[in-house]
């Protein structure tokens, strides 16, 4: 499936049967994939070349985009993205086989705090008072409670989850939206596309953009304007702070146009124009 010839090391945000481990293994089959702790771990992995990419998480349909991800991305490193995949999220509720009899007398619910809250409604009506515990991923809580089955602990994961650390399905699907999908991104050194089979027809861009310092009347509206005018499709734009000073914030902009077309180079140099600052993490194909 791949069109590389070797296989390339990939961190992922783990342990195994996370989604982003379910995300890598669609785009990079099961060789070569190396579990990280943290999004920071997968993301210091990559930039320090200890592998050839990372896949974190970017952003849930339901709970929006992962800001520990953007966050690195723009403060803590000098990535490119390689590509980008979605995947749909099924969320269950996992317990200990030892615990399946006694279920009223879970203790808390573990999971990572992006499952957690798109489970936020089910929980209320079904666990209002059990103390929810956010894991670094939803495959560490289910092989905590694997590895703990006298522990009186559920975990929120998917159905890999369950079957990689012998756990039980006691809830299916208690996501609160049935339209649960996650994008996830792959990093790496190089600005280069990672192409195979499936990918979408166009490419997209993801511009950081930077306002001027001098704080002007308008000047957002003038950057959309930008890409107004050329017809460019912007699929997201999201400000993040600078953490700077209050008031202070760079945008991450998705453009569904290719880096090097040409409206894409007269649109980075009027942005120029304007004094705004730009980098382009890469061009890339989505799957
Ligand atoms: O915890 C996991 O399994 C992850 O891969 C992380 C993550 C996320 O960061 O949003 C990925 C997909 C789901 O939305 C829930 C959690």
């Amino acid at each position: 499936m791949q069109s590389e010839k070797f296989t390339p090391t990939v961190a992922y945000l783990g342990p195994e049967a996370s989604f982003t481990h379910v995300a890598a293994t669609k785009l990079f089959g099961t060789s070569g994939l190396i579990p990280q702790p943290t999004i920071p771990d997968c993301i210091e992995a990559v930039a320090k070349g200890h592998v050839a990419y990372a896949i974190v998480p970017m952003e849930n349909a339901l709970e929006g985009s992962v800001p520990m991800t953007i966050d690195y991305l723009f403060h803590e490193s000098d990535l490119y993205i390689n590509a980008e995949i979605s995947i749909p999220i099924e969320q269950h509720l996992l317990v200990n086989p030892q615990q399946m009899s006694k279920l009223e007398e879970i203790e808390s619910i573990n999971s990572h705090p992006h499952a957690l809250a798109q489970c936020h409604k089910y929980l209320k009506y079904h666990y209002r008072r059990v103390p929810l515990i956010q894991t670094t991923s939803t495959a560490a809580a289910a092989k905590y409670i694997s590895e703990h089955p006298e522990a009186k602990i559920a975990a929120i994961g998917n159905r890999l989850a369950a079957e990689r650390y012998g756990l039980h399905i006691a809830e299916e699907n208690i996501h609160d939206f049935h339209f649960n999908h996650t994008r996830f991104i792959i990093l790496s050194l190089r600005q280069g596309i990672l192409e195979q089979e499936g990918h979408s027809e166009k490419r997209k861009t993801t511009l950081i953009v930077k306002l001027p310092e001098d704080d002007q009347s308008g000047v957002l509206y003038q950057v959309l304007s930008v890409f107004a005018w050329r017809k460019l499709n912007l699929s997201k734009i999201e400000s993040r702070p600078m953490k700077t000073g209050l008031g202070n914030y760079f945008f991450i902009i998705d453009v569904l146009e290719s880096d090097e077309h040409p409206m894409m180079l007269g649109a980075k140099e009027e942005l120029a124009a304007l004094n705004c600052s730009v980098r382009s993490l890469g061009s890339y194909f989505t799957y």
